[in-house]
């Protein structure tokens, strides 16, 4: 594959740096469910300085003490790095005062100072004229800037803003100090091409000293879209979060930001300082600590980013990566590919993960394992290796017990399970009983169903993954004659269900040993 981050010389001078603010810790942690401590910001932080952004927007000062302690963890842990830490003021004195002293200590922080510039914000929200606007920008900016050396300046719901005021409060907030103007999509209503005119304007008129920033909500779920076309019309500056969270639907996500220049340097003509590869190790660290997992499906560090089931994409990708996909895992931190087997994959995926085990086949036995896979996949969602090696076996000839529903309570005095089951034959049987606590209740419920009685002899749960969309493993060692021990694993959402499907493993497995498909059932 064409390596994206290898250009000549040549290219590189073409090639803009487009800065990155990080605002996970203010935007995205102001938005229901997000919220996080100082020490929860401060873990976050170092993430993000490794990752390599180039400002960190630590929280809004005058808010909370958590935002100024947050700030002040912050502030310390950067000195002397390349990332600024940056804060979020209103036009008011007390606001600009807070940031600068939580910023002490610091040789490059920022105080982002914003007001709204829209008819709607202004009449409805501050009760401010025009004019009223234009001085609360003039006075606060040069506020700012008597106290720190650099000021971001923000017109919030820029793009609801008349084009002529827009551009009057951005020269006072020029006027008056600010290097950085930001322009803010806040209700994410803006679309690309306006996106790219307004900053296209922007750039016009106003002197080459100022980065233009671009600031992007997901309301329509074009904050990414957009921040690409800022960059288009001549931004330097985009404001994301890790994950893209942020108010209501949240703002730009960093990571589909940032590979999306890198993929399509070309195209853009830009690209951002960032470490790719540390993504996923980002996304997933700030999932675990404000408990809020990514979808599957999320571009870049969703768990299905880079992993194929249908048979026709895995015939493609063995053939040649490029064909289905356009960037490398490895350079957003995922380790590789993953080709899953399940029902929609075919010959080709499976007689690779067959070859990988050592088992190479004729074209006959393929077709006969293949057809066995199929059959399983109507039971599974997904085959792993140990199923193959099972296939590969010959094992999978009866079905064995299959658990179909079960319950269990644990109100009463004692715990109460009910399961039910397929049987070999194809019927269904239902058996309840009471135990010690849900688990023995469960495992007796399911020795009355099938008759097999085993000796336990260990028994152990753990989690598979990471996040609250982790799965429970359950594996159990037993007996059911005291000499040969087996070892059953099941997997499932729920411990109790992974712990019914590893007993049922073992019992299958002692039912083929004796050449039964099912034992005699127990009253
Ligand atoms: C688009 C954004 O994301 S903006 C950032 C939003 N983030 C937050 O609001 C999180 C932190 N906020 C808070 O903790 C509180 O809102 C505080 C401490 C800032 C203020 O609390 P309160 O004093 O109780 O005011 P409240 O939140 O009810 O209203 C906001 C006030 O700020 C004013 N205000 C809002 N934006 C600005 C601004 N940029 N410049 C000056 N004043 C502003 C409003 O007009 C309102 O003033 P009023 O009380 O005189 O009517
Ligand atoms: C404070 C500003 C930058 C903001 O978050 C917005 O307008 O969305
Ligand atoms: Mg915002």
């Amino acid at each position: 594959m064409n390596d994206p981050t290898v250009s000549t010389a040549a290219e590189d001078e073409a090639i803009a740096p487009v800065r990155i603010f990080d605002t996970t810790l203010r935007d995205g942690e102001q938005s229901p469910g997000c919220s996080m401590s100082p020490r929860q910001k401060q873990v976050m932080a170092r993430a993000l300085a490794e990752l390599g952004v180039d400002v960190i927007e630590t929280g809004f000062p005058a808010s909370a003490e958590a935002d100024r302690e947050a700030t002040r963890l912050i502030v310390r842990d950067l000195a002397g790095g390349p990332t600024a830490p940056c804060v979020l003021s209103r036009c008011v004195r007390g606001d600009i005062e807070a940031s600068a002293r939580a910023l002490e200590g610091s040789a490059n922080g920022r105080i982002h100072v914003f007001i709204s510039t829209s008819a709607l914000h202004r009449e409805h929200k501050l009760r401010m004229d025009q004019d009223a606007v234009i001085e609360a920008i003039a006075t606060h900016v040069a506020h700012a800037a008597r106290l720190i050396g650099d000021v971001e300046f923000s017109c919030e719901d820029a793009t609801r803003t008349e084009p002529d005021f827009l551009l009057r409060a951005v020269e006072a907030a020029v006027a008056a100090g600010a290097t950085t103007i930001n322009l803010p999509d806040t209700l994410g209503y803006a679309t690309p091409e306006e996106m790219t005119r307004l900053f296209a304007r922007m750039r016009q008129a106003l002197p080459a000293h100022v980065v233009l920033s671009a600031h992007c909500h997901d309301d329509l779920g074009l904050a990414v879209a957009n921040s690409l076309a800022a960059v288009e019309g001549g931004a330097r500056q985009i404001e994301c979060t890790i994950n893209g969270i942020g108010e209501r639907a949240g703002n730009c996500a960093m990571e589909e930001l940032a590979m999306a220049l890198k993929v399509r340097r070309g195209w853009y003509r830009a690209d951002t300082r960032l470490d790719t590869r540390r993504l996923l190790d980002t996304s997933r660290l700030l999932s675990r600590l404000i408990g809020m997992p990514v979808q599957r499906n999320k571009a870049i560090v969703g768990a299905n980013a880079f992993a194929h089931e249908s048979g026709i994409h895995q015939h493609g990708m063995l053939k040649h990566r490029e064909t289905y996909e356009i960037m490398r895992p490895e350079d957003v931190g995922w380790p590789d590919s993953q080709l899953v087997l399940g029902r929609h994959s075919g010959r080709a995926a499976l007689s690779h993960r067959l070859r990988a085990l050592g088992y190479t086949l004729e074209e006959a036995e393929l077709d006969r394992v293949f057809a066995d896979f199929k059959n399983l996949c109507e039971r599974q969602r997904v085959i792993e290796e140990r199923d193959l090696e099972t296939l590969m076996q010959g094992e999978v000839r009866g079905d064995g017990y299959r658990l179909a529903s079960m319950t269990v309570s644990d109100r009463g005095q004692r715990a109460s399970a009910q399961v039910e089951l397929s049987t070999p034959d194809g019927e269904h049987m239902i058996e309840s009983a009471l135990g010690d606590g849900p688990v023995d209740a469960l495992f007796s419920a399911l020795a009355r169903a099938t008759g097999v009685r085993l000796a336990l002899e260990s028994y152990q749960v753990h989690s598979i993954g990471i996040g609250t969309d982790a799965r429970g493993e359950a594996s159990l060692t037993a007996s059911d004659d005291g000499r040969t021990v087996y070892e059953g694993i099941g997997t499932s959402a729920d411990i109790i269900e992974a712990s019914a499907l590893a007993w049922l493993d073992i019992a299958n497995r002692i039912l083929r040993a004796r050449g039964d498909t099912h034992a005699e059932a127990a009253a």
